[in-house]
């Protein structure tokens, strides 16, 4: 079957055309400030050694580790994936599957051509900050080792003239995306392969317990917790060259009586500057500059922490820096766990879902949950990164709306002209006015369509075409060796495939006869593919196999985190004063707050505005009282250090 010409050619018209729209000048003139950090990114790839003690406290580790207690190394940085079903490895080891017939599966980016569509569908509801809240998700919860995901990778699968390097004289890694003949864009250019380098595994990088020659499990290189580990780092060693040790404070810089994140100290390395000159960031997440959006909430993230910072100093002078730092990140990450279940999840999940499988409860006010099981495993499934949560590339934008504070359009962004080049924030207004794009501009539509910008031109950098991230994720379904989307159907309580026809339950008949021209057997069918067919669950933003999954998954990371922080725990947990302060808090109040000058947002960031949520001042968005956090309890004459207050926690009890 061949792909769609016309379709693709109209969009790639209507995307050129959008060219014209402002693309701000190259505007970064900042001198490069010389340090010595963002040494993750030389980050060498080892998996860690199980830690010799635990101690108690009632702050995260910035590793992950000692969260759970009987197993001290769940969910640390550096481990695998775990797995709901048997990978399905065509050597059942490490060889990427093949059909039942023994062929070949479907090219990657054939499948994406066929089965998925591009239109540009606004989501009616939902704004494009509900998208961008995903991707801060998923950048806190896994990240696949070994990947730049925006930067080019130094292992070459292709020729930069796009032909195919020999395998036996590639890199072992190499699974490069073979385009097929008449590629509706890549053959303007006689492109035949993408680049594409298998994640590292247990195996590869020798990882204890797995000596034996058992299945390779791949390797994700942050916390598996909810925790931020995207803003404060998945190590100590990480998290250091991001503090000032002054006031509990992060690092910033400020430029223009804003505050940023701090520079790279490798910007050509880092980012896609045109100039040595050109801004870009470091923090906790190496993928901090993938795309404007990104970097916007991780900004505004960081500036939460030191305001939250300032703010408890004020109150306790008598803090040191230690303190000042945890007790501000305990209630940064509160925050974001709380707009995270309460406030974004609802909408991807379903509220009544969400609450019938025990993500969130009906308690209001100081109330606790106290639902932490020690049993649960809190690891990041294989099947929810790869293929589930990906399944939300489907809501990207390829257009990025500057809104103006009384919610005009002064211009927009094409997408990928700016990945991986932050600096276009520091300029004019562009902050405020992407954050206000953000909480007004629609996200596209969640379903089988994805955004030209990220099928044809993701990472183009300056040439014509780029790669596709929907091809991208089907080949990482098979680079991982997820098992079936028919064998997920199974495992999710749905009748098991065995003609095409029974897809038909699930998936409308046109993707049906996509998948069939596709495939060998429905036995064949990727999970990332089948699953994101799916006609979604009514009140959800899945179909139900990706909703089996990703409810799985999310109640695993909520009963599966010691710190969660709706806990009673005296120890980790908060007071039921300060617990009732934690749910004010908004995605709203987050871009009131750290925004540049915004002065009014709608309460429900997350939706569109409407007669029922419309704009509103600053000041009547619902804000956290830090005064909750005044500590009487030392007399003010010394210093209180993070220990002594330990000492005191444990004295009261
Ligand atoms: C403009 C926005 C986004 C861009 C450009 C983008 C791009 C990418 C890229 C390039 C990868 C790595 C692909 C690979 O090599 O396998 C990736 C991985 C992923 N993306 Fe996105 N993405 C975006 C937004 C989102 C959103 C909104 C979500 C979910 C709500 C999401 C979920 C994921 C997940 C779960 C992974 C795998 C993470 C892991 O390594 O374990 N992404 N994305």
């Amino acid at each position: 079957m061949q792909p769609n010409n016309a379709l693709l050619k109209n969009t790639l018209q209507s995307v050129s055309a959008q060219t014209g729209i402002t693309s701000p000048a190259n505007p970064f003139i900042q001198p490069i400030r010389n340090s010595s950090q963002s040494r993750q990114h030389q980050q060498e790839i080892r998996c860690p050694a199980p830690p010799l003690k635990c101690k108690k406290t009632p702050y995260r580790t910035f590793d992950g580790s000692c969260n759970n207690l009987q197993n001290p190394s769940l969910g640390v940085a550096i481990s695998p994936y775990g797995r709901l079903l048997t990978p399905n490895y065509s050597d059942g080891i490490h060889a990427p599957p093949v059909s039942v017939t023994g062929e070949d599966l479907p090219l990657a980016r054939l499948v994406s051509l066929v089965a998925f569509g591009e239109a540009d569908i606004p989501d009616p509801q939902f704004t494009l900050g509900n998208m961008q809240w995903g991707q801060v998700v998923t950048h806190d919860m896994s990240m696949q080792a070994g990947g730049t995901q925006s930067k080019k990778h130094k292992t070459r699968c292709c020729t930069d003239g796009g032909k195919i390097i020999e395998k036996n004289i590639a890199h072992p890694t190499c699974f490069p995306i073979l385009v097929p003949p008449n590629d509706p864009a890549h053959s303007q250019t006689g492109r035949e392969c993408m680049n594409f380098v298998r994640t590292l595994t247990d195996r590869s990088q020798k990882c204890p317990g797995n000596e034996q020659k058992l299945a390779e499990e791949q390797l994700t290189v942050v916390t598996h917790f909810m925790d931020m580990s995207l803003v404060y780092g998945n190590s100590r060693q990480q998290n250091s060259p991001l503090r000032s040790f002054r006031g509990g404070r992060m690092i910033t810089e400020e430029r223009n009586g804003a505050e940023w994140l701090p520079r790279s100290n490798n910007a050509t390395s880092d980012c896609d500057v045109q100039s040595t000159t050109e801004v870009c960031y470091r923090a906790g997440d190496v993928r901090v500059n993938q795309n404007p959006g990104l970097t916007i909430f991780q900004t505004i993230l960081l500036r939460e922490h030191n305001r939250l910072a300032d703010a408890l100093a004020a109150l306790n002078p008598h803090y040191d820096d230690e303190l000042l730092f945890q007790e501000a990140r305990k209630i940064n990450i509160a925050q974001y766990q709380h707009i995270t279940y309460y406030e974004w999840l609802p909408l991807m999940l379903g509220a009544e879902n969400m609450l019938k499988n025990r993500l969130i409860y009906p308690v209001q006010g100081g109330r606790y949950v106290n639902d932490y099981d020690p049993t649960v495993d809190p690891r990041v499934l294989n099947s929810h990164a790869t293929a589930a949560f990906r399944f939300f590339h489907s809501q990207i934008e390829g257009r990025l709306d500057l809104i103006s504070e009384v919610r005009g359009m002064s211009g927009a962004l094409r997408l990928s002209d700016w990945l991986n080049r932050p600096g276009i924030l520091e300029v004019a207004d562009n902050f405020d006015s992407l954050t206000r794009g953000m909480a007004t501009q629609p996200e596209e539509l969640t379903d089988s369509n994805f955004d030209t910008e990220i099928k044809h031109f993701l990472f183009r950098r300056s040439m014509a075409f780029g790669t596709d991230l929907r091809a991208l994720d089907i080949q990482r379904n098979r680079d991982h060796a997820l098992a079936t989307y028919n064998d997920f159907r199974e495992f999710c309580g749905i009748r098991r495939a065995s003609t095409w026809e029974d897809f038909l339950d699930l998936i409308p008949s046109k993707k049906v006869e996509a998948l069939r021209s596709l495939y060998r057997s429905p036995e064949d069918v990727d999970l990332t593919v089948g699953g994101a067919l799916e006609v979604l669950v009514e009140g959800a933003l899945a179909g139900p196999t990706f909703l089996c999954i990703l409810t799985e998954q999310f109640y695993r990371t909520r009963a599966g985190d010691r710190f969660f922080f709706e806990r009673e725990d005296p120890l980790v947990g908060f007071t039921s004063a300060q617990l009732n302060e934690i749910r004010k808090a908004s995605v709203a109040r987050l871009m009131c707050d750290n925004g540049n000058n915004i002065t009014s947002v709608q309460t429900q960031a997350f939706r569109t505005v409407s007669a029922n949520n419309p704009v509103l001042p600053c000041t009547q968005i619902p804000q956290l009282d830090i005064r909750q956090w005044q500590d009487l309890s030392y007399g003010r004459e010394f210093t209180v250090t993070a220990q002594s207050f330990l000492e005191n926690v444990y004295k009261k009890k």
